[in-house]
């Protein structure tokens, strides 16, 4: 059920101090502090503001017009110009226009991004100051608190109107909510728009007035309401901010590492940036749509969109995936395209669920597993990280992830359960590893699916169903191509012994060069075992007070 209830939008806390760097003078504040505009008339409702105190006698106090004034809009998980709704209202303004993206540091509120995601976003700003570029704006860089640093920037270039889309991790909803109001009060126009989902969390509710637990009911709510709508053009004439503000060089964000330079396969794998979303995006649509439905599930396969890293980084929407498949011909209506929206759908899911859970990074969301007695084991939790686990179809997903900052849904599934049924350590420690090595680490839809894997999580499939990383690697890469891509020690091994190498005879392992417990480890658990454990683990959970 939709409901249009009022704004959930923005908040939070505010650390960091940037000198202000006056250029234009200081800003003149509306003298209406009442100034709210609505989500839909950005420039009617600020026209409003200036009637109403231009009735009282009030005329606004600015050495510059009111149409010279700049509108500033901030980027942040939204690193595009095409379908960017702030972007697409400050071209509607018809004033000059200031682009900005603001570095947080870790008292912001928002979950510090990982190495990977940082390697990215250093990425993804280049590629954006270039598009930016084409359409006559300059992005400038600055870092500290959002807050501070937005009234900085406001104060430098007499800016009069803050434009930005929504981000829905609580953190930083709770830094955007707290900036809104301080810029409303000291009178300058601060408006939130629908960012990156489909839905908007805060008004999607249950016939009962709450919020959706189950993916299927959620699902169905959101397809019962409006047609995505369609993606919003590129602006052009835009019109420049003729002031010059400073910004910090990219280099001195200090994104990318150095010693070691970790990110050869990521660089080797990925294109940063909203032109290469939307290249992935038409060929995946062109091509691997049409089998997606069955494809999906072999890592082996490139059979998924590998949108992900995109989509987290805002450089392409739903909206324009909806589009694009509208746009697909034959498999517009086909299995394919019907089980990808699916999938689109569980990326909603986990914001609603985080919405709703502003701690679900950190607590389970089932309390019954409050009581799961989890266990403290460095070791195993470093050889499960290295892939060194001696489960070759966990070691291949885990590898891909550290070569690549990306891992397989299904070997995703196949590790994280590993992690935490056959190792018994906390889904936590695993969430905190991909964070990090992951390139789309997402604030939702990791926990989301870490909880759902652990069985802790909402929908989640019951703790009992334990996946067997044998059965599950013969089914899913039946020929091995997968671990011998990831795991080359392994790469002459006959398939029938390529997911158990212990079985194999010696004869055999040496033909294959492989050499257990020197060359590739023996498992470090037995699967029988961990899973009487597992189970027992559950059973005392359940039956803790
Ligand atoms: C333990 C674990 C952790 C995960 N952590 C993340 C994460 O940090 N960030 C992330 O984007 N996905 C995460 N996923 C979900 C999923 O694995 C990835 O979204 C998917 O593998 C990305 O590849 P793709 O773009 O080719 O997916 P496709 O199959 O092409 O799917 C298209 C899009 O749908 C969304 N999607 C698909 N499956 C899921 C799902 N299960 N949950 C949420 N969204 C989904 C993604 O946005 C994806 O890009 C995680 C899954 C597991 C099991």
């Amino acid at each position: 059920m939709l409901i249009d209830n009022a704004d959930h939008l923005q908040g939070g806390s505010l650390a960091g101090h940037l000198e202000p760097r006056e250029i234009w003078g200081p800003a003149v504040n509306c003298v209406n502090r009442s100034c709210v505009s609505s989500v839909k008339g950005n420039d009617m409702a600020f026209d409003a503001c200036r009637a109403e105190a231009r009735q009282g006698g009030d005329e606004l106090k600015s050495p510059a017009s009111d149409a010279e004034r700049p509108v500033l809009v901030l980027f942040r998980d939204d690193l595009r110009v095409a379908d960017n709704a702030a972007l697409a209202a400050a071209s509607r303004s018809g004033k000059p226009v200031i682009a900005a993206f603001v570095l947080e540091g870790a008292s912001s509120g928002a979950r510090p991004l990982g190495g990977a995601r940082r390697w990215w976003l250093h990425h993804s700003l280049a590629a954006l100051n270039g598009t930016l570029a084409t359409i006559g704006v300059r992005l400038v860089l600055r870092r500290g608190a959002m807050g501070e640093v937005v009234d900085s920037l406001v104060t430098e270039s007499g800016t009069d109107t803050v434009f930005w889309n929504r981000r829905y991790d609580p953190g930083a909803i709770a830094a955007d909510t707290t900036m809104k109001a301080g810029l409303r009060n000291r009178g300058v126009a601060a408006e939130s728009f629908a960012g990156h989902l489909l839905h908007e969390p805060s008004r999607l509710v249950t016939s009962t007035g709450g919020y959706y637990k189950v993916y299927s009911p959620f699902w169905k709510a959101v397809a019962a309401g409006p047609e995505p709508r369609d993606p919003l053009d590129v602006p052009d004439g835009l019109e420049p901010f003729a002031g010059n503000l400073a910004s910090d060089a990219p280099d001195a964000f200090g994104l990318l590492p150095t010693k070691p330079d970790w990110a050869g396969g990521l660089r080797q794998s990925w294109t940063p940036g909203e032109a290469g979303a939307r290249v992935r995006l038409d060929d995946f649509v062109a091509g691997a749509l049409q089998d997606y439905a069955e494809g999906r599930d072999y890592p082996a396969y490139q059979a998924t969109s590998r949108l992900s890293p995109h989509l987290a980084h805002g450089e392409i929407t739903p909206f324009q995936i909806f589009a694009a498949l509208q746009g697909a011909g034959s498999d517009v209506s086909g299995a394919g395209a019907a089980k990808f929206r699916k999938e689109v759908g569980w990326r909603e899911f986990c914001y609603h669920l985080l919405f709703h859970n502003p701690h679900l990074g950190t607590r389970n969301f089932q309390p019954s597993f409050n009581a799961f007695p989890w266990r403290e084991d460095e070791e195993a939790l470093r050889a499960w990280q290295r892939g060194l686990t001696g489960f070759p179809i966990v070691d291949a997903g885990m590898r891909e992830l550290w070569e690549t900052g990306y891992m397989h849904n299904r070997t995703r599934m196949i590790a994280a359960s590993f992690l935490t049924k056959h190792l018994l350590v906390d889904w936590r420690a695993g969430e905190r590893w991909f964070w990090d090595t992951l390139v789309d680490a997402d604030a939702a839809s990791n926990p989301g699916n870490w909880q759902w894997v652990a069985g802790c999580g909402a929908d989640a499939a019951p703790y009992f169903r334990i996946f067997n990383p044998v059965l599950q690697g013969e089914k899913f890469d039946p020929e091995g191509r997968y671990v011998r891509r990831w795991l080359p020690e392994l790469a002459r091994l006959p398939a029938r012994y390529i997911h158990k190498p212990w079985a194999a005879p010696p004869a055999v392992l040496a033909e294959s060069g492989v050499r257990l417990g020197e060359t590739y480890p023996r498992p470090i658990v037995d699967h029988r075992l961990a899973r009487e454990r597992a189970l027992g683990a559950y059973e005392t959970a359940r039956s803790a007070p």
